[in-house]
């Protein structure tokens, strides 16, 4: 597709003709990190150009687009893009609504992982052990150890909607502080992983793996003495990069290509979009190969 009209970007730089046209939805948020002005320039520069859905109108009566960009939750939205992407199959839609249900809940998202089957490859690639609870439940200790759950836990808001409050998370050093937490929250096996995180993102054929601190190794003693409940927000986001760190190898140790390459085709295949997963080295398992997905 062509635009008419002005080439724009950086004066006096090489234009390509416009060749895609991005409509997008986001929140304020989401546009701010994402939507950056260097970002935006390289885009124009590579005949791309981003234009802001107005949700208030139809989208039919906006556009054209060959791309409808979108991260905003809610029934009307969805059913607004569903009906969309029906009446206009030449339109990429990313991601499509019923590719996202996986993600939006964190029992689900991790679902795709259990179910691959990736022994041929050296070492393993697991999720950590986990239960839902969906109301404040007395049982939730018994129900815990029946699931080999064993303290420390981390406590994860079951959805996932992009709110601050979805990345609430906590690491509890004892079952007394489980009545602190508002259900439905998934109980998640806290593994020791040397504090260092791999985060993959796939798009595509494309792999792009980056280094992130992340929480600490818990020791025996840390268990027996610290009590209570930890909240530890975003702690291996972007700001928490480790890429130029000076790391131990065993920790640093990237994972091998091949596994994740093989891994990002799996999760496409079956999420039918792009993915984003975390990985750590689980180093209380039997070999420094294996991997957790979480
Ligand atoms: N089972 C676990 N054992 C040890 N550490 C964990 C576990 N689950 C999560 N973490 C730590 O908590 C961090 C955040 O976990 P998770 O990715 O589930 O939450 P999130 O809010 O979605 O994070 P993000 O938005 O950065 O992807 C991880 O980067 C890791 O450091
Ligand atoms: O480590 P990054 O910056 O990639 O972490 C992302 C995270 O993987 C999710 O994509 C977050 O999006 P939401 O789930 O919608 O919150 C991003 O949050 P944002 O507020 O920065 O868009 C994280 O950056």
């Amino acid at each position: 597709m062509r635009l008419k009209g002005e080439q724009f970007g950086a004066e006096g730089e090489e234009e390509e003709e416009q060749k895609l046209v991005v409509g997008y939805a986001l929140t304020l948020k989401k546009k701010k990190s994402f939507l950056q002005p260097e970002f935006e320039r390289l885009a124009c520069k590579r005949g791309i150009s981003f234009v802001a859905i107005d949700v208030n109108r139809p989208l039919s009566d906006q556009g054209p687009f060959d791309i409808i960009l979108h991260k905003l939750s809610g029934k009307e939205w969805i059913d607004i893009v569903e009906d969309y992407g029906q009446t206009h199959p030449e339109v990429a839609v990313i991601d499509p609504p019923d590719a996202i249900q996986h993600v939006y809940n964190r029992h689900s998202m991790l679902q795709n992982v259990v179910d691959l089957n990736l022994s041929e490859f050296d070492g393993r690639v697991c999720v950590p052990r986990q239960m839902v609870i969906m109301k404040d439940q007395l049982s939730i200790p018994d129900e815990a150890a029946k699931a080999g759950l064993k303290l420390p836990l981390v406590a994860k808001p079951l959805l996932v909607d992009g709110s601050a409050k979805s990345h609430e998370l906590f690491l509890l050093y004892d079952w007394s502080s489980l009545s602190k937490l508002e259900p439905p929250f998934v109980l998640q096996e806290f593994v020791n992983h040397g504090g260092i995180l791999f985060k993959i993102y796939n798009v595509g054929d494309a792999i792009k793996v980056v280094r992130r601190y992340s929480l600490p190794n818990v020791t025996k003693c840390q268990l027996a003495d610290v009590p209570g409940i930890f909240p530890f927000p975003r702690v291996s986001s972007a700001a928490a990069s480790a890429d130029d760190a000076d790391l131990d190898p065993d920790i640093a140790e990237l994972p091998p290509l091949p596994l994740l390459e093989r891994l990002s085709k799996e999760l496409r295949h079956r999420l039918a979009r792009s993915s984003i997963v975390q990985y750590r080295y689980d180093q209380g398992a039997w070999d420094k190969r294996h991997l957790l997905c979480n």
